[in-house]
């Protein structure tokens, strides 16, 4: 009997249109003005810093954001990138320029799973703020309530087995009573390489989804939970 879901979010909860073509571009549209507002404001200049450690070569924030322009276009998956669009992204959500996307049957069946005492946690390489920010405010109001924590790249890469035993030993569960969901397959495949069990979304929006060995469905409506 599982105890416990983690979930990603693109392709998953929410939209791959939604994070690709909302998110991406707001980000990229506003990161040059966040950063002459805000740039020292110690966790962005924190962010900042750990970004040119990354680069090895911008030393003036120009070139940097040039730099952070060029990660968001090749969809790199860098942690210092995440957390700077986390801060902004949270800027647009209060401003009301957007709302996070979450599929009504998510929502539902993650309601019905807390209400079932499941514990429900986030996997994504969008920083923990990114992901809080998203699911505070939805067409379906807050479900942040839903949730008992978050991960991000900062427990690993997706595609990496070791953060999957390091989010299972955070848990303190058997890894058989752990379900992550995802849309992609490597992600699914590391993690029941750590022996969590799997569920592929295949959603129909986007490429087509290679589940691989892994059980498919197309809501989460098709989740015999
Ligand atoms: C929390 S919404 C923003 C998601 C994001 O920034 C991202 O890069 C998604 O990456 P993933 O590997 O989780 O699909
Ligand atoms: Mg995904």
């Amino acid at each position: 009997m599982v105890q416990a879901i983690v979930t990603d979010i693109e392709g998953t909860t929410s939209s791959l249109s939604f994070v690709k073509e909302v998110l991406f571009p707001y980000s990229a549209r506003h990161l040059r003005d966040f950063v002459h507002t805000h740039g020292q404001d110690p966790a962005v200049r924190r962010l900042l810093d750990e970004a040119r450690q990354v680069d090895g070569g911008a030393r003036e924030d120009g070139p940097l954001v040039d730099t952070l322009l060029r990660w968001i276009q090749e969809d790199r998956k860098i942690g210092a990138l995440k957390g700077l669009q986390g801060l902004l992204w949270e800027e647009g959500y209060r401003r009301g320029d957007f709302q996070g996307h979450v599929y009504e049957d998510a929502a539902r069946r993650l309601r019905e799973w807390h209400g079932r005492g499941l514990r429900l946690y986030v996997y994504s390489s969008g920083s923990v703020q990114a992901q809080v920010s998203l699911f505070r405010h939805t067409a379906f109001g807050d479900l942040t309530p839903l949730f008992h924590g978050y991960f991000d790249t900062r427990v690993g890469g997706k595609k990496e087995v070791a953060s999957y035993e390091a989010i299972r030993r955070e848990l303190g569960l058997p890894p058989t009573k752990i379900l992550f969901l995802s849309d992609v397959r490597e992600e699914l495949d590391a993690a029941a390489a750590a022996g969590l069990r799997t569920g592929c979304l295949a959603r129909g929006e986007g490429p087509p989804v290679d589940p691989g060995p892994h059980p498919v469905a197309r809501s989460f409506d098709d989740l015999p939970l």
